[in-house]
């Protein structure tokens, strides 16, 4: 039996950048977290330490804050594609780069002054693969290869009403009581596809879009009377599908930061819904993916369409299915 060597990758991880523009008295700040990692054709310094193909991880890092310096940083799918291009073009064995992004938002106070903005960040994964990237003049109609991958972490919602959970499956273990109004939090995770990136595709307004889902994800959940947290999960991955057309599919992780109410009778004193504790754990998870039926009308209408989950066999770790949510020990749930 043949003993053979898997899929392989590798790159460096967390390369912390702030750029700061200082074109005047008014200074704007970036702040992002890197990841790089590259496949290809890298069986030899596996098995032999050969690291002719291997451009060192330093030099990835170093690509990074050599290009945020020439190129700017603005919006991160834009910074993603431009490091992602530049390693399969110019790595003659590496055959597909995957960077991943992290914004790290920044309120600002002054002119030079700025506060870090709470839980919530911006990520965006782009992948580039060989056909994606062709010679930006000479495009010759390839449109494979390139994905890009948006999304949102950390967004903390939370209705104070228009929640209940009621007739659900009873057990004998069921102890949980039924309530006709519940206050619904949750820190929104999500993660969506953009439609047709070509592989020189430059234009997009990546802002513009990014604010449009974030505006359907809580136009959405501010909006739903909520059944379950299940239901207001479709209706927000729903919104974002039917307002944005230039996203294929949208996956979602949220989990139920339970407020449970707190019983003040042995105090004398009643709670008409004004008095909760916001637990951390154990937290409900509720994920899905919301995606578009193609014309032929083959998707499962079940909940059981494909994620994405499938392992890649080009050597490169499989990454898809729903997002894992942020399990910060600070951050809310329970049973209820
Ligand atoms: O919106 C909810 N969905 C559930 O599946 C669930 N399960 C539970 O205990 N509480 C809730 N709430």
């Amino acid at each position: 039996m043949a003993i053979v060597l898997g899929a392989n990758q590798y790159g460096k991880a967390e390369v912390r950048l702030v750029r700061v523009r200082r074109d005047g008295p008014r200074h704007e700040l970036r702040d992002l977290t890197v990841g790089i990692a590259l496949a290809g054709d890298l069986a030899e310094v596996h098995r032999s330490g050969d690291n002719a193909h291997v451009l060192p991880t330093d030099s990835q890092k170093n690509t990074v804050y050599a290009f945020a310096r020439e190129h700017g940083v603005d919006q991160v799918e834009e910074f993603g594609l431009l490091l992602a291009r530049h390693f399969v073009r110019s790595v003659p064995a590496i055959s597909r780069a995957r960077v991943e992004l992290t914004e790290h938002g920044w309120q600002r106070l002054g002119p030079h002054s700025f506060q870090r903005d709470g839980s919530e960040i911006r990520t965006a994964t782009v992948t580039v693969d060989a056909d994606g990237a062709v010679d930006a003049a000479d495009p010759d109609g390839a449109t494979g290869g390139t994905t890009v991958e948006s999304g949102i972490s950390g967004l903390v919602l939370l209705n104070s009403t228009d929640s209940e959970f009621r007739g659900y499956l009873k057990d004998r273990y069921t102890t949980l009581p039924e309530t006709d109004d519940r206050i619904l939090a949750t820190a929104v995770e999500a993660r969506w596809r953009h439609a047709d990136v070509g592989p020189t595709d430059p234009g997009r307004d990546w802002a513009e879009s990014y604010a449009g889902v974030r505006a359907a994800l809580v136009g959405a959940f501010v909006e739903t009377y909520s059944r379950s947290l299940q239901q207001t999960l479709y209706a927000m991955g729903h919104r974002v599908l039917a307002e944005r057309p230039e996203i294929a599919q949208l996956r979602l992780a949220l989990p139920n930061r339970h407020h449970l109410l707190v019983d003040l009778a042995p105090f004398g004193l009643d709670n008409p819904g004004e008095v909760f504790v916001a637990t951390d754990r154990p937290y409900g998870l509720i994920e899905g993916t919301v995606t578009r039926t193609p014309e032929d009308g083959t998707a499962a209408e079940d909940g059981t369409a494909a994620e994405d989950g499938t392992a890649a066999e080009d050597g490169t770790a499989a990454e898809d299915g729903a997002p894992a949510p942020d399990v910060d020990p600070a951050g809310d749930g329970g049973p209820g």
